[in-house]
Order: structure tokens, then sequence, then C-alpha cells
């Protein structure tokens, strides 16, 4: 079942210095518990399609469609490369915020706060504070403050670009995991080819002035099958890799030529 659908999206900014053609004529869907990346050059769209994804920013042209039930009420969560997380609030009240703001702290929630936080590997740490933790650590508390609030679509703005390399490939595994478990679908945003291609089922390559999709390269299914830290072990993960990098070096050398 398709979860998530844009239907010709262009957008245009427009400012006293002149106009910018943002993104055109994006097209494209996502069936439900997938994960599609967004590959591309710095300027190439991906913040302005993330936010038109979110309602942050209405389109210029074009439709989101997101299925939703009339009992969904928080369909969206993010993760982002800042933890955003209150310095002064421990790790479980943190990741109770949602609730706490809303007034409806319970028992059931409180359990399902450390079921989450436990599955996540942080339960030896719950009543410590974010700065007495670890980058990697910090962004996990932040996914599980997000798994929370139950979205039914995450939006994933280069959540690991801050991270050491040993962090990120541990934490590109269990979040992989944790949102197949919940059945997320999921949108990333990212310059990393590699872990494009490791987490996703569909990347899409896009070009820059305006952003287009250049390419659309499905993950196959042995690969999607395995963590990602298998997949990157994996023969034709490199021949992906390989591919997708001719296709992003090709598409800098022409916007270079313009
Ligand atoms: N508020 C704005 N006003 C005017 N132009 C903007 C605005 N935001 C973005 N742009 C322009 O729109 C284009 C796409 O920007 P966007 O930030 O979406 O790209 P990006 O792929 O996310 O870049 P990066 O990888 O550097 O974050 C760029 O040319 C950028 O200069």
């Amino acid at each position: 079942m398709t979860f998530l659908s844009l239907d010709q999206i262009t957008h245009h900014y427009f400012s006293k210095q002149g106009f910018t053609k943002a993104i055109e004529d994006i097209s494209l869907s996502v069936e439900e518990g997938h994960f599609i990346s967004f590959l591309g050059p710095s300027g190439c769209g991906k913040t302005t399609l993330l936010s038109i994804i979110a309602g942050l920013l209405t389109p210029t042209e074009g439709t989101v469609t997101i299925q939703q039930q009339p009992s969904d009420h928080n369909n969206i969560g993010y993760m982002l490369q800042q933890d955003y997380l209150f310095p002064w609030k421990t790790i479980q009240e943190n990741v109770l915020l949602g609730p706490h703001i809303q007034g409806t702290v319970t028992e059931m929630k409180k359990e399902k706060a450390l079921q989450i936080l436990k599955e996540i590997g942080l339960e030896s740490v719950i009543s410590s504070y974010p700065s007495q933790l670890s980058g990697g650590m910090r962004q996990r508390a932040a996914l599980a403050r997000t798994l929370m609030t139950d979205p039914k679509l995450l939006l994933l703005d280069e959540p690991f670009s801050a991270l050491d390399y040993q962090t990120k490939l541990k934490l590109e595994n269990l979040v992989s995991d944790t949102l197949k478990q919940y059945k997320k679908t999921s949108v990333l945003v990212t310059h990393d080819i590699g872990e494009a291609i490791a987490m996703s089922d569909t990347v899409y390559v896009l070009k820059a002035r305006p952003g287009r999709i250049a390419k659309t390269f499905q993950v196959p299914d042995h690969l999607r099958n395995l963590t990602p830290f298998e997949a990157r072990q994996h023969a034709d993960f490199n021949d992906l890799f390989q591919t997708i990098w001719k296709e992003l070096d090709q598409l800098e050398s022409e916007s270079n030529a313009r």
C-alpha cells in the first residue's frame, strides 16, 4: 500500500535578491514500511523537499499525500543531526516529553518509554542527563523520544553526520532494525552514498539547480535483507556504490559546466 506520495512537486523561493528554482517536478511514491533516501550534492533541494513532506513548507506546485487514519494524531517524527534533548531533563524525562507536554503521562506510557529505552540499549542511563552521554547515546535517546510519539512517518535529516565512523555504523544498524520492527515508513536525507544504500529500499539521486530526480536506484532484495553493516561487506554493495558514485560525479561535472 502506498503510504506517501509526492505528485509533481515544484518549489521556488522568492527573495529580494531574486528567485531560486529549488526543486522541480518531483514525483514518487513510498510503500508503507519502506525506507527511501534522497542523495545529492549541496543545494539540490533535499532540505526543501523534507520541509515540504513535513508540511512546514507549502510547495509552489504539486501535492503531498500521506495515508492517514482518523485516529492518527501525530503522523510525523524527526531524527535530525542535532539531538535537541533538554539538558536539564534526564533521559527518561526527555523521552516522556511528548506525553508530559500533553499532560498524558500514565504508568502505561512510562512502561512504554522504559521498553523503548531497553530495546535501544539505554536502560542503564535513564536517570542520567544528556551531557553525561556520548553523541551516539544521545542520538539513540532522541530516537526513543521520537518513537514514543508513535509517528507513522519518520524524517531523518543527516542524523549520523555528527558522529564518528564506528558509532555511525552501529547506529545505522540499530536505527534500521528498530524502524523495521516498528514498521515505520522513513525518508532519509544524506550526502553519504554508503549510508543511503545500507539503509534504504530505494535511493533517489537528485541533481541540483533546480533539484530534480536524476536517477532512482532500487536496492536489491538480498542487500535489503541484511543489516546495514552486513550489507556494507557485500560485493554487490560495492558495485552499487561505484554506480551511484559515477552518477553523482557526472552530475557534478554537468553542473560545473553550466
Ligand atoms: N529560504 C530560502 N530562500 C532562498 N533560497 C533558498 C532558501 N532555502 C534554500 N534556498 C535555495 O534553494 C536551493 C535548495 O536548497 P536546500 O537547502 O533545499 O538544498 P540541500 O540539498 O538541502 O542543501 P545542503 O545539502 O547544503 O543542506 C539552493 O539553491 C538554496 O540556495
